[in-house]
């Protein structure tokens, strides 16, 4: 991968408040193109992570790259090609969304044309003329998005943009995301605390939890991650529990069921062929695997939740 694939670099990001570590030496990549899942439970981190991207707040310590530079030498050169979602966008209600948007135009000094097309692409054409205080809470979050892309951004941070939305305006900002990546080729960073919020959009996750990233790679290593069980219906399901693990097998029992892990198809054969010698009868037998919030459960501890 060569320097210019990546579009945000970050090396020992840290930042303490007193002795607390918020953000302990975080290492961030975001390549050119893609959508970064940043995820991690509440109070992980993500949001003074994003804020020291920004230049929002300063780092304790470490460096921010983004396009190759240093944020702290080239802040304002750099922002100019970075648009932004950080907790509620701030408008003025009495206003309406068009107003809104030339507010924000001229002190960003672009093209009125901007106004029209950012309107288009997050689909409030038809109530640009509308108050912003009568915009639900998804149309507001929209216009949010519409201010972040007025600039025409190469990269867009947007700090859990989904929060607070019913599933409908959840389904309608995944949908906006994935549209503004493959359309507009807009590299894009999005955190949540929801899992199944960055596993339907993420080409690349990287997970936090108190301060540290614990995890980054493809959405897809993090599936892999998954171990498959295998499920067993058979009758008498406590006594050929036993009768297995008698004879050495490695088998919980379960409801309804016995489990087992990490079976090879021919273990898996045996294991049958066992049963029925044993006068037991097989019913079905399936693989399943486990749960990708349980993997993220996993790495970012269950007494954190979700
Ligand atoms: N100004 C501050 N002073 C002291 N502590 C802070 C400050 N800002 C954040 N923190 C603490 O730093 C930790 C990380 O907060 P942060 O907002 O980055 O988490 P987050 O992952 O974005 O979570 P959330 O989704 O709840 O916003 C939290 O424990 C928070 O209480």
């Amino acid at each position: 991968m060569s320097e210019t694939d990546i579009v945000v670099q970050t090396k020992g990001l840290t930042r303490c408040y007193q002795k607390f570590t918020a953000v302990d030496h975080v290492d961030l990549t975001i390549r050119r193109g893609e959508i970064y899942g940043f995820l991690g439970p509440n109070g992980a981190g993500k949001t003074t992570t994003i804020r020291m991207l920004l230049g929002l707040i300063r780092s304790t310590s470490g460096q921010v790259k983004i396009f190759g530079e240093s944020l702290e030498v080239k802040k304002k050169e750099i922002l100019r090609r970075v648009g932004s979602l950080v907790e509620s966008p701030s408008y003025y209600g009495h206003l309406t969304g068009q107003e809104n948007l030339e507010i924000a135009r001229r002190i960003l000094g672009v093209s009125p044309s901007n106004i029209e097309h950012v309107l288009e692409r997050v689909r409030l054409t038809n109530v640009a003329d509308k108050k912003v205080k009568q915009y639900s809470l998804g149309m507001k979050q929209r216009l949010g998005i519409a201010l972040a892309l007025l600039g025409n951004p190469e990269i867009l941070i947007l700090d859990e943009p989904t929060n607070g939305l019913d599933p409908g305006g959840m389904q309608e900002v995944r949908s906006l995301i994935q549209e503004l990546s493959k359309e507009q080729g807009v590299t894009i960073l999005v955190s949540s605390h929801l899992l199944s919020e960055i596993d339907q959009i993420a080409h690349r996750v990287g997970i936090i939890r108190r301060g540290k990233m614990i995890f980054q790679d493809r959405m897809e290593t993090l599936r892999e991650m998954s171990r498959p069980r295998m499920r067993l219906g058979v009758n008498r399901v406590e006594e050929a529990t036993r009768y297995l693990t008698k004879i050495g097998w490695s088998v919980s029992c379960e409801g309804e069921h016995i489990w087992s892990e990490g079976l090879t198809n021919q273990e898996t054969a045996t294991m049958v062929e066992t049963l029925v010698k044993g006068k037991f009868s097989v019913y079905r037998i399936e693989e399943v695997k486990q749960p990708l919030e349980e993997i993220f459960l996993g790495l970012t501890g269950k007494e954190e939740g979700l």
